[in-house]
């Protein structure tokens, strides 16, 4: 198979598709790696790197498009390389469509195969291809709502861990999955007050279980919601109904009880934010300010760190990667549930129900598609 990776042109967006050990992975078994110039030299891996592992070095977006059975990536394709993707090809990258009708709309008209990163699952119910950028993120989420919280930046000015005789910022975090046990760990090892809250009670038990001295948790009710708050530095916001648009946690009425500058980081904001006041952001402008509450809803903040991020995606996409490639997204497809349940679109029909529900539009079920 010809697999082609373009560069990453959403603003600021480091990472990259493929590493050079993956493009010598899939050079071993056969298939043709074409690379966009410096599609790399964000993750600091330069052309050389791929060339050393058998990939072919092409200096146009528009010729990986044009030449690759599939396009390998890691943000959702913007509108420029939308209209590059023709009928029967194949990409394999976070998509987010639930909140997004414009690139839903332009996927299903491109006719392409479309496979979500974050919709792929695994034998223990969870998110494979989702899991290492929520680690990512969720250990940037303290960092970044740290940072807001500096006055110069419009916060509050508190210092996360306090010091002694002052006591430390109260830090909420709404979603206790990967992203919000990896945002509980650091702003624990910060020094802050931390609390979680999930409405899962078996990821309770858990929690209280492996981090009960060093988080609290609590169930997450619009009740439990609103008290915290109030008493809240930092409210991170970590939800996740797969593959559906995130609900609204805390209202714009809401943020008049909480104290001024205080900060709110939607890191689920990919799927359209669980706060009613949050608009995604970019790393280039990273904050505002509604009614006295700071916002930062930086929708890729993998893309801070991309060496670490390129590699741990890379490392949980290739084996999915060398399926499709090697098999035929079909077969892949037939051979493997969980890589099935990535599938978003296929030939101009909509695979994933949250998806349709979201934007109201008709699904055909994957399974009809692939033993078709
Ligand atoms: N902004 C960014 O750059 C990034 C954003 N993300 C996003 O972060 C979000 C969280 O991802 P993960 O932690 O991997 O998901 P996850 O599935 O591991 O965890 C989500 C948790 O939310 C809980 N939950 C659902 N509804 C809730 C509610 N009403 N109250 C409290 N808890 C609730 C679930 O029980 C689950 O434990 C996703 O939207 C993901 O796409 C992930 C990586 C990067
Ligand atoms: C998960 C995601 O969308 C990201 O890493 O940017
Ligand atoms: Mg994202």
């Amino acid at each position: 198979m010809k697999i082609g990776c373009p560069k990453e042109i959403k603003p600021q967006e480091f990472r990259v598709g493929m590493t050079p050990n993956a493009a010598q992975e899939a050079v071993a078994r056969g298939h043709e790696v074409i690379i966009e110039t410096n599609a790399g030299m964000g993750s600091g891996f330069d052309n050389d790197s791929y060339v050393a592992a058998g990939a072919r070095i092409v200096d146009t977006a528009e010729e990986v498009f044009a030449t690759a059975d599939m396009i390998v990536k890691v943000k959702e394709p913007q509108a420029v390389e939308r209209k590059m993707l023709r009928e029967g090809q194949l990409l394999f990258t976070y998509l987010h469509l639930a909140p997004d009708p414009d690139q839903t709309h332009d996927l299903l008209a491109s006719g392409c195969t479309a496979i979500a990163y974050e919709t792929v699952t695994d034998r223990n119910g969870g998110l494979p291809l989702l899991a290492p950028m929520s680690e990512v993120a969720g250990r940037l989420a303290p960092q970044v709502g740290s940072w807001t919280l500096q006055k110069a930046n419009g916060g509050r000015g508190v210092l996360m861990g306090g010091v002694p005789g002052v006591g430390p910022a109260k830090v909420i975090v709404i979603g206790g999955g990967v992203v919000g046990t990896h945002a509980a760990k650091i702003a624990a090892g910060m020094g802050a007050d931390v609390t979680v809250l999930d409405r899962s009670l078996p990821r309770l038990r858990y929690l209280d279980d492996v981090f009960g001295g060093t988080f609290k948790s609590q169930y997450s009710t619009a009740g439990a919601t609103a008290e915290l708050i109030q008493d809240a530095d930092m409210v991170i916001g970590a939800v996740l109904i797969p593959g559906a648009a995130a609900p609204k946690l805390i209202s714009r009425a809401q943020l008049s009880t909480m104290k001024p500058g205080a900060v709110l980081v939607d890191v689920a904001i990919d799927q359209g934010g669980c706060f009613e006041t949050s608009k995604a952001t970019t790393h280039a402008d990273p904050i505002y300010e509604v009614d006295g509450v700071m916002h930062y809803c930086v929708a890729n903040m993998p893309g801070a760190v991309a060496r670490t991020s390129t590699i741990a995606l890379g490392n949980a996409t290739m084996p999915f990667l060398l399926a499709l490639a090697g098999k035929g997204w079909k077969k892949a497809c037939q051979d493997d549930p969980h890589l099935l349940a990535g599938l978003n679109v296929h030939a101009g029909q909509l695979t994933y129900e949250a998806v349709g529900t979201a934007l109201g539009l008709d699904v055909v079920s994957p399974e009809a598609i692939v033993n078709a």
